[in-house]
């Protein structure tokens, strides 16, 4: 759980004094625990003794350590060791202690038909002065790596089955935590473990009970003491009015959902983490129109499952006892639907081409995304690509960038620089460069973003176990939502909900957005796919139009992306009027040439060598792991 720690005492100026008391914590103001040698023994209050190990694991804490049973050769405990002074171990402990035995997590196993459940338990309990302070120290099961790492490691998001998956899991220990009555209320991929050992890798653990508290089952009182408790990003609309809740619970778990799929949420996007108050408000918006709302943060589509389980949060009254089984089957639904097991290892590689990493609902269970529908129809099933590829154009690209160049050369300075930009020697330059280079060129350069689809914009580089848990002067805090509703407000329009469509590029010229009413993706003998545009067939003229859609490339493959027109002879008005100086409405320009006729072309062609040969067709099998999406507003 994160806290704000204390400032520690520079190094050097003054050494911890031996036996003076730990400070008594302050509000919100922990004590960083002293560092614990390798090779100390902590003896707990039931005599057993333990050795520490090295360090696993730096949070808000402080450190937790591996530990070994004197005796014994495996390092298979950890030890989570504060100043007596802290609150949330003394919480956590007790907790532990109280509510979840180890028998109690056997029966619960037992009644439910479940395999193994992942709620931690407590091993030992107990005191140590270290450095002369007084700390606490709880001994628990060692687990393997907190999913916030894979989160990261994949560029901020996780394979859909793995998030269903994962919500299934936690359902279940909500479900064990609710039934003694208490709420977690700190959720996230940070304090989420995998298993250890055999058959680890299938069942993910909820740690850090430092926040659990007795849920509310009378009248909702918000508590200003408790007011925004939690992480900012994660925690509920009756966290941030200091009610325990069990829907609170599962709202917490619904955000990560959202995060995990991929997208930013709009208190992230809008940099509101700061002001716990305008997150509540913008949580307040998001939940009050959650249709609407996802919609916005998920254009291609909203995943079935993360709409039925939000409408269902938003629906549930706050004394009310969560659905589990109901809420399970959302997501053991959705996993059949796109045929992910729900057993095995967690899988946390980011494959090429499932829905699941491209945000979109699983094929036949969401109204939206019909072209990625079609188009998922005739990708071939299998790719095996590398991150490594190396992308290049292909001869079309680079005869367009020169007619482009020629046509900017007579257009004004600025069209000339725009045209220049968007060119697709610009843009292969930023697919040229890492992924990482790619994402960063993307977010900062404007002629990628030109080139890019208007959507949310991804989640910056904050690290998850860098969110910070907020408390805040109750005084400022909104007013009280009152009894919940059993039926969702009236539909308000929020700001922080919809996503921005960036302007085009253009001098004063402003672009109507105007979507293609179907593209269509089909395969063609020679290796290519080709995507064809029917783009506004009747083209109105005097306007602006872009179109936008969007390309989703899976993290391991490499593509080339051609948007070409064909070729004629008339003279290329499109590149040097100021209004066709996007691609897009290049693509425009294109289709009005043609009088009509959708025939802006989008190749896509996968590179498969590791060579620079790429342009090579030979060398550039089907790209079914490439997605052409209308982009929606
Ligand atoms: N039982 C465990 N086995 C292995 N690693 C663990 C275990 N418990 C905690 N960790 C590691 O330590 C980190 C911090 O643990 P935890 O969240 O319980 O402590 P915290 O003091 O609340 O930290 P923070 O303030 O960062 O949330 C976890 O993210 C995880 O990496």
């Amino acid at each position: 759980m994160p806290r704000v720690a204390k400032p520690k005492v520079a190094a050097g100026t003054a050494p911890a004094k031996k036996a003076a008391p730990a400070k008594k914590a302050k509000k919100n103001m922990y004590d960083m625990p002293e560092k614990v040698p390798e090779g100390t023994v902590f003896t707990d209050l039931a005599k057993g003794q333990w050795r520490i190990g090295p360090s696993i694991g730096v949070g808000g804490f402080g450190e937790i350590y591996a530990a070994c049973k004197v005796g014994e050769k495996n390092y298979d405990a950890v030890v989570k060791c504060e100043p007596h002074g802290n609150g949330p171990l003394f919480v956590e402990m007790h907790f532990y202690l109280r509510n979840a035995k180890l028998d109690d997590i056997k029966q619960f196993k037992q009644k439910n038909g479940l395999k193994s459940l992942g709620m931690p338990y407590i091993l030992a309990n107990g005191s140590v002065e270290v450095n002369g302070q007084k700390h606490r120290f709880i001994v628990m099961p060692r687990y393997g790596s907190d999913i916030s790492k894979f989160f990261v490691a994949n560029g901020k998001r996780l394979p859909e089955g793995t998030v269903y998956r994962l919500a299934i899991q936690m359902l279940d220990v909500y479900q064990f935590m609710h039934g003694t009555g208490y709420v977690h209320a700190d959720l996230k991929a940070a304090n989420i473990l995998l298993g250890l050992g055999k058959g680890g890798g299938a069942q993910a653990y909820l740690v850090d009970f430092g926040l659990a508290s007795h849920y509310t089952t009378g009248d909702f009182k918000p508590d200003p003491k408790k007011m925004h408790n939690g992480t900012i990003e994660y925690t509920s609309r009756d966290a941030h009015l200091g009610v325990a809740t069990r829907r609170s619970d599962l709202e917490i778990l619904g955000y990560n959902l959202i995060a995990w799929m991929g997208v930013e949420l709009p208190w992230e996007t809008q940099k509101l983490l700061d002001v716990p108050q305008k997150v509540q408000k913008a949580k307040e918006a998001f939940m009050d129109d959650i249709v609407g709302s996802l919609k916005s943060l998920f254009p291609r589509g909203v995943p079935a499952a993360i709409e039925e389980f939000m409408k269902y949060v938003t629906k549930m009254t706050h004394n009310q006892e969560p659905d589990y089984d109901k809420c399970r089957l959302m997501f053991q639904k959705a996993l059949k639907q796109i045929g992910v097991p729900n057993s095995g290892d967690l899988d946390f590689k980011i494959k090429p081409q499932t829905s699941s990493n491209n945000n979109i609902s699983p094929p036949g269970t969401s109204k939206a995304a019909p072209a990625a529908r079609r188009a998922k129809k005739v990708e071939s099933p299998v790719v095996n690509s590398s991150i490594d590829e190396i992308i290049s154009a292909s001869d079309e690209e680079e005869e367009e960038e020169k007619r482009i160049k020629r046509a900017a050369m007579k257009a004004s300075p600025a069209a000339r620089r725009a045209a220049m930009k968007a060119s697709p020697i610009a843009r292969k330059a930023v697919m040229k460069a890492s992924p990482a280079a790619r994402k960063a060129a993307i977010k900062t350069s404007p002629e990628a973003r030109g080139a890019a689809p208007a959507f949310p914009k991804k989640r910056d580089a904050a690290s998850p176990t860098n969110q910070k848990r907020v408390k805040t002067d109750p005084d400022l805090s909104p007013k009280p939502r009152g009894t919940p509703k059993a039926s969702p407000k009236p539909q308000t329009p929020s700001a922080t909900t919809q996503p921005k469509t960036p302007k085009p590029h253009t001098s004063g010229a402003s672009a109507k957005l105007n979507f293609s009413p179907a593209i269509s993706l089909r395969g063609r003998p020679g290796g290519k796919t080709v995507v064809n545009d029917d783009l506004t067939p009747n083209p109105r003229s005097k306007k602006t139009y872009e179109f936008n859609f969007e390309l989703d490339v899976s993290m391991d493959a490499n593509v080339i992306v051609n948007v070409k027109r064909k070729r004629k002879a008339a003279k290329d008005q499109a590149a040097a009027t100021p209004e066709s100086r996007t691609p897009s409405a290049r693509s425009i320009a294109s289709s009005k040439e043609e009088g009509g006729t959708p025939v802006t072309r989008v190749n896509f062609r996968k590179v498969n060598g590791h060579d620079d040969s790429s342009s090579s067709p030979a060398k550039s099998p089907r790209t079914p792991v490439v997605t052409l999406r209308k982009y929606q507003r």
